[in-house]
């Protein structure tokens, strides 16, 4: 770490004032977040009102959109959920961008949405006004979506998670559908996604006792694909979207529109669009550079086309 830092601050013959001046910036960044150091270096932080972004991993292909609300531990409220919206529309029109990572602080990812501001919600605005409409963005995202999540992961928390399209955890993550506890039930995908992700009776379990499970038992049921320790997960998470990054991006939408529709139709409709986006690739220059740059032993160039 002290010669990661050395190596960035100590100005070389070739590096510029505004280089060097930049560099000073982003480790007061990552200084001031308590963010890991990462093996690829991360651009300037952009610092909103609920989040911050940054561009990390080779050539600034992970898009890091991190919610930014501690005092309340990132608890979902409309603007906040209106600047996700926003920024997920500004990161996904880069076509630098292969991979959005989506995370919290190491307290929270997110403790759900925000109770002061539901409180004193009556139904019928919360019906006419189509509350909560909106806040599903993130499941409609055409590039790959992680959740990197740390700490509670809690009602419209753990939905957010859900909506990604791969879940990683810290060791002290801690999931939970406690609506129940409040005198309503899941809104935005629990009682839909997490039967999906670990099964009926242990979807109900959680939903009906209002229990949290920690990020080992997540893994266990398969809500989570892997567990790391709380300071190396954002890395995990930027390496996996680093991975997705020297794929095509074309196939990588047709690959996850093929994995989503496993959701929301019966077998014979998922296998018949799967098969159908099969043929397709088969129209593209990267299917054929793929399968040729196997067979002359080569690493695939992929053009996004
Ligand atoms: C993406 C789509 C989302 C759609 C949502 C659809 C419908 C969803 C409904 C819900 O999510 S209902 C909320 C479910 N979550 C909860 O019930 C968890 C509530 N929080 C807690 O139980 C605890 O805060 C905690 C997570 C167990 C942590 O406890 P701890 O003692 O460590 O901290 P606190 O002092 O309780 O909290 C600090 C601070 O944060 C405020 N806060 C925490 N959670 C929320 C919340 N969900 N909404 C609003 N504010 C929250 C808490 O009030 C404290 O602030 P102050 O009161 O001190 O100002």
């Amino acid at each position: 770490m002290t010669s990661f830092i050395l190596h960035q601050l100590i100005p070389s013959a070739k590096m510029s004032a505004p280089l060097f001046a930049s560099r000073c910036l982003k480790l007061k960044y990552l200084s001031a977040f308590g963010q890991h150091c990462p093996r690829s270096m991360s651009s300037a932080v952009d610092k909103r009102e609920y989040l911050m972004v940054e561009r990390r991993g080779a050539n600034d292909c992970v898009a890091v959109i991190t919610l930014n609300r501690p005092k309340a531990l990132n608890a979902l409220c409309d603007p906040l959920m209106e600047e996700l919206a926003r920024t997920l529309d500004e990161v996904e029109s880069d076509d630098k961008v292969a991979a959005i990572v989506i995370t919290g602080s190491e307290k929270a990812f997110a403790a759900g949405a925000d109770i002061k501001q539901m409180q004193d919600l009556k139904f019928t605005k919360c019906y006419s006004g189509n509350f909560l409409s909106g806040w599903d963005r993130v499941s409609r995202c055409k590039r790959p979506v992680i959740a990197a999540v740390n700490g509670y992961a809690l009602g419209g928390g753990c939905e957010l998670a859900m909506m990604a399209d791969i879940i990683i955890a810290g060791e002290n993550a801690k999931f939970g559908q406690p609506e129940i506890n409040l005198g309503t039930i899941p809104g935005a995908g629990g009682t839909q996604r997490l039967p999906r992700a670990i099964g009926k009776s242990r979807a109900m379990q959680l939903c009906l006792t209002g229990d949290l499970i920690d990020a080992k038992q997540a893994c266990d049921w398969g809500l989570v694909s892997s567990v790391h320790p709380p300071e190396k997960l954002l890395d995990e998470a930027v390496s996996i979207g680093e991975k997705i990054a020297t794929k095509s991006k074309l196939i990588v939408q047709m690959c996850k529109e093929a994995i989503n529709k496993s959701y929301d139709a019966s077998l014979t409709e998922g296998l018949h669009l799967e098969k159908r986006l099969f043929h397709s690739t088969f129209a593209t220059n990267d299917r054929k550079e793929g399968m040729d740059a196997f067979v002359e032993k080569r690493k695939p160039n992929f053009t996004d086309s």
